[in-house]
């Protein structure tokens, strides 16, 4: 069932695409292979490719010309040029054009597996089925596969870290354009202005800053699926141009005037719940009955329990570590928790005894949960957005993330109340919110 990314090696040399193309399969990787710029665009409109490692000089359409091709159509994938020009201005003009690297020919095998390591997108959502033990959690399965076969919308609600990103995924690999792209798109994490942006995609010179044309999520994702990951952060005024693009079914780039047909499965998440945010006037309506043809609620961990344990061994194999062992008081540990985290909070208590344990097994002692105080405060090193600008340290980071949990218990959760408080914007909050739960802060709510 596991589906992996591949590198797509385009070479004219037959030697020297032989060469590289074997020393990517010893070191385990899946390749498929071009001789040209042409014959790679026809690989990535057919195959999922995860990385593309390209010549510059070749007849036809050259490396350069590729590179502006990829970054045009999908984004998402890096591209890294390899040159026999090692001129500072043939790599400056590559990274110039969006390249992820570059590599000078000729180079070390082992520098090329690095950095292809390094750049090649994780396989995990890719690799296998979700875990479903409980009954609970088999029945939600089997619905998803069902509604999968269909193009119906799907709406997978249910709280923070449950799995809802790993159902949407589920359902794109069971329905028949699995072998197309999936895009995701997380609307609380990014900027309010940026959003739209990248949502219809915009043409050179729409806005400043918009130095070339750019393909926004749903032209990415046509012929695929495309899921807009916490919908509900989305403002008003987006909603409504998100509403007609889904009826027309088709998209305009910003300053642009062609409209592109779109043929794009729309699945949407949200921790929410939508009904309430109706009434509340924040969501439109309309917008809600065409996301909400098909729900799926997630329940939270604790009320599948049978999960638990099956989880906590496939989190552990999933970071290299298949033979490690729970004791019995682990076990139960794990079992008597009430993971207000979900599965995400599951998978940093494993990581963390990981750390902890002797390496054989993990004992009731290396399971460290999830406190407001602990370590877990501690946020990716991240430029900030927006309203703070320049670059915070880690400490002021930290303080930062413990002001908010304090407001947000001081309020009981009143979301807009805290970002009052705190003088900074409800989206900003969202943001702050979205990535100190990435770091694996268990969220009042
Ligand atoms: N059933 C499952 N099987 C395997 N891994 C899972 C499962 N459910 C969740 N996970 C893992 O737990 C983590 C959180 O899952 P995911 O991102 O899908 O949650 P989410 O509900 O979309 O979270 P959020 O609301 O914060 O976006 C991920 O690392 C994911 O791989």
């Amino acid at each position: 069932m596991s589906r992996h990314l591949k590198i797509l090696v385009v070479e004219d040399d037959t030697n020297l695409r032989e060469a590289i193309v074997d020393t990517l399969l010893l070191a385990g990787f899946e390749v498929t292979a071009a001789s040209d710029g042409r014959e790679a665009l026809s690989c990535l409109s057919s195959e999922p490719i995860g990385i593309v490692v390209s010549d510059v000089q070749m007849s036809g359409l050259d490396g350069h010309a590729l590179l502006k091709r990829v970054r045009l159509q999908r984004p998402d994938i890096p591209v890294v040029l390899m040159t026999a020009y090692g001129t500072i201005q043939r790599a400056v003009d590559a990274m110039r054009d969006g390249a992820a690297d570059y590599l000078v020919k000729p180079f070390e095998a082992s520098v090329l597996v690095e950095m292809v390591s390094r750049l090649l997108p994780p396989a995990e959502f890719d690799d296998a089925a979700p875990v479903a033990e409980d009954m609970r959690t088999r029945e939600l399965l089997a619905l998803a596969g069902r509604v999968a076969g269909t193009d119906a919308t799907v709406m997978i609600t249910g709280p923070s870290g449950s799995g809802k990103e790993v159902f949407a995924r589920e359902i794109h690999r069971m329905s028949k354009r699995a072998e197309g792209p999936f895009v995701a798109i997380n609307c609380a994490a990014i900027p309010e202005n940026m959003l739209e942006a990248m949502l219809f995609g915009y043409e050179k010179g729409a806005y400043t800053g918009a130095h070339e044309a750019r393909a926004g999520k749903f032209e990415q994702a046509n012929g695929g699926t495309l899921l807009l990951d916490e919908i509900s952060e989305m403002d008003l005024g987006l909603q409504s141009k998100l509403l007609r693009v889904l009826q027309e079914r088709e998209v305009e780039r910003l300053g642009g005037h062609r409209p592109i047909a779109l043929d794009v499965r729309v699945l949407a998440t949200s921790n929410r719940n939508l009904r309430e945010e109706v009434a509340a006037g924040r969501f439109r309506e309309d917008l809600f009955y065409r996301l909400n043809v098909f729900p799926l609620h997630l329940p939270s961990l604790r009320e599948r329990p049978r999960d638990i344990l099956p989880l906590a061994r496939c989190l552990l194999s999933r970071h290299g570590a298949n033979q490690i062992l729970l004791t019995a008081a682990a076990e139960q540990r794990l079992l008597t928790h009430g993971w207000p985290g979900n599965v995400r909070e599951l998978d940093n208590v494993m990581q963390r005894a990981l750390i902890l344990s002797d390496g054989k097994c993990i004992d009731q002692g290396d399971l460290h949960f999830e406190t407001v105080e602990g370590p877990a405060l501690m946020l990716p090193e991240e430029p900030e957005v927006q309203d703070t600008g320049g670059v915070l340290d880690a400490d002021l980071r930290r303080r930062e993330g413990e002001l908010i949990l304090e407001t947000l218990r001081a309020v009981n959760g009143n979301r807009k109340e805290v970002a009052a408080r705190l003088g900074i914007s409800p989206r900003t909050l969202r943001y702050k919110l979205a990535k100190l739960r990435d770091a694996g802060v268990a969220i009042p709510c």
